[in-house]
């Protein structure tokens, strides 16, 4: 396939439309690509007027997709069973017909709370438009869905999405913004409470782990633009997933979460225990030091240790084989460094992404253990929605899926930003510490959005 500029990809591209014959035996997806020169992909989505606006790139991964558009999703604003959910899953993985189709979305921290407008407790979509970058690369990408719509109609649809395509606009660096206020839920008076009720012995015997969050709203002077922040926040930490989902003109969710959920390849799992944190220091001696006191540290060692162990547990029964050995290591971001272990598993034939996810999410890293009392603990005290924030966000598709913990991340709303930071709270935590931690994992975010 030869390179084109983009709108000699668009005029081929419904040209193939024209084409399409009537159908016959068409699989329920029809994906169209053609290559297309090189070009910023952050500048290319945020000069798109169309909704989702959709932006992945994994983590270790030379590859982005920024996708625009939706031709089918699936959107579930209220409690929804497993059962439903299993249903839906089975019914979706019928159009992951060719390994290029993805449904991109995300599963809300916990399922059974109210989630946020647009996002809902889980939102799948198949996008109408994607480009996408593999190494240097590029591609335009247009999905049609035969089900619902008669293929007229979607060929219709899908001419209408192209001619709306808008040239990208390069992206400014974000002006830093005048914070009018900010609350924080808990305050620092109740997370003092919060922490010591996980870590009184009592309830600590039952639950020896419950990851408290916090939501700093910020009202601000000036909104920024969402994909300019994410574009700065991806420049700060090369190593992490960046990703954000916009489902409408209102309210973007962007994220860069140096946390893999799981990664799928065929039958081949890759995830992670990913807890247990200190700050960076100010020189590399320094540096090393504060690495060596964490992995020296005892209760960073056992955060980090009740995430294995849990995960190794909840794959077990879906998997050949699980090998938790890698040696525990540390993953250096740009102000703070993590305890971090590479789990890896075979996969029996029959385990599913769903099954996946029903398993692994929320993992101890952000809900704790044991799961339900955690959950339960978070959802009577915490005091907030926590929405997708430390949710499971991701794609699906037929030999590859994957998805990352949304922590790290940040609610861009009209005058207001959410930002969320949770610590792992378990027998030897301090309060004051723990509040601490969670400015150090904003410490990146904060200095891009205000003077710090
Ligand atoms: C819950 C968060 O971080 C988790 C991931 C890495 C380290 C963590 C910790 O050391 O407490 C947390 O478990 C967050 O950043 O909001
Ligand atoms: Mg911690």
């Amino acid at each position: 396939m030869s390179v084109t500029s983009l709108s000699q990809a668009v005029a081929s591209l419904k040209q193939r439309l024209a084409e399409l014959a009537l159908p016959d035996a068409h699989a329920p997806v029809i994906q169209l690509k053609e290559s297309v020169t090189s070009r910023p992909l952050m500048a290319w989505l945020a000069s798109q007027q169309q909704f989702p606006k959709i932006y992945w790139h994994g983590r270790d991964s030379d590859e982005e997709t920024a996708a625009i558009g939706s031709c089918h999703q699936f959107f579930f604003e209220q409690e929804i069973s497993d059962e439903q959910l299993a249903s839906v899953y089975q019914q979706q993985l019928g159009c992951l017909t060719e390994a290029g189709i993805r449904y991109y979305g995300g599963i809300a921290f916990d399922r059974r709370e109210a989630s946020w407008p647009d996002f809902g407790r889980v939102r799948f979509v198949l996008p109408r438009i994607e480009l996408r970058r593999q190494q240097q690369g590029y591609e335009l990408l247009l999905n049609l869905r035969l089900e619902q719509n008669s293929l007229t109609q979607e060929i219709d649809r899908a001419c209408s999405a192209l001619d709306q395509l808008c040239p990208a606009q390069p992206l400014t660096p974000p002006r830093k913004t005048e914070v009018l206020a900010r609350i924080d839920t808990p305050s620092q008076g109740r997370w003092q409470q919060l922490v010591e009720a996980v870590t009184d012995p009592v309830f600590n015997a039952d639950t020896p782990k419950v990851v408290l969050s916090r939501h700093s709203q910020l009202k601000v002077a000036e909104t920024p633009n969402p994909w300019t922040v994410l574009a700065t926040w991806q420049g700060r930490n090369r190593n992490s997933f960046q990703f954000g989902f916009q489902f409408s003109p209102e309210r973007c969710f962007i994220s860069c979460s140096p946390e893999r959920l799981y990664q799928r390849n065929d039958h081949q799992l890759k995830t992670e225990a990913l807890a247990g944190t200190t700050v960076r220091g100010l020189t590399p001696a320094e540096d090393e030091q504060l690495a060596q006191q964490l992995l020296d540290d005892a209760k960073n060692s056992v955060e980090n240790q009740f995430v294995r162990t849990h995960i190794m547990r909840e794959l077990a029964p879906l998997s050949d084989a699980v090998d938790g050995q890698a040696p525990l290591k540390i993953f250096k971001l740009n102000h703070i460094q993590h305890l971090h272990r590479v789990i890896a598993a075979k996969l029996k034939s029959n385990t599913s992404d769903f099954q996946l996810l029903q398993a692994m999410h929320p993992t101890p890293a952000v809900g704790g253990l044991p799961k339900a009392n955690a959950m339960d603990f978070i959802r009577e005290h915490e005091g907030y929605t926590r929405g997708w924030y430390a949710g499971a966000c991701g794609y699906l598709s037929r030999h590859v899926s994957e998805f990352s913990v949304a922590i790290r991340s940040a609610l861009i709303e009209p005058g207001t930003i959410n930002l969320f930071a949770g610590a792992g709270i378990l027998a030897g935590s301090d309060p004051a510490s723990e509040w601490q931690e969670l400015e150090n994992k904003l410490a990146t975010i904060m200095s891009i959005l205000v003077d710090f």
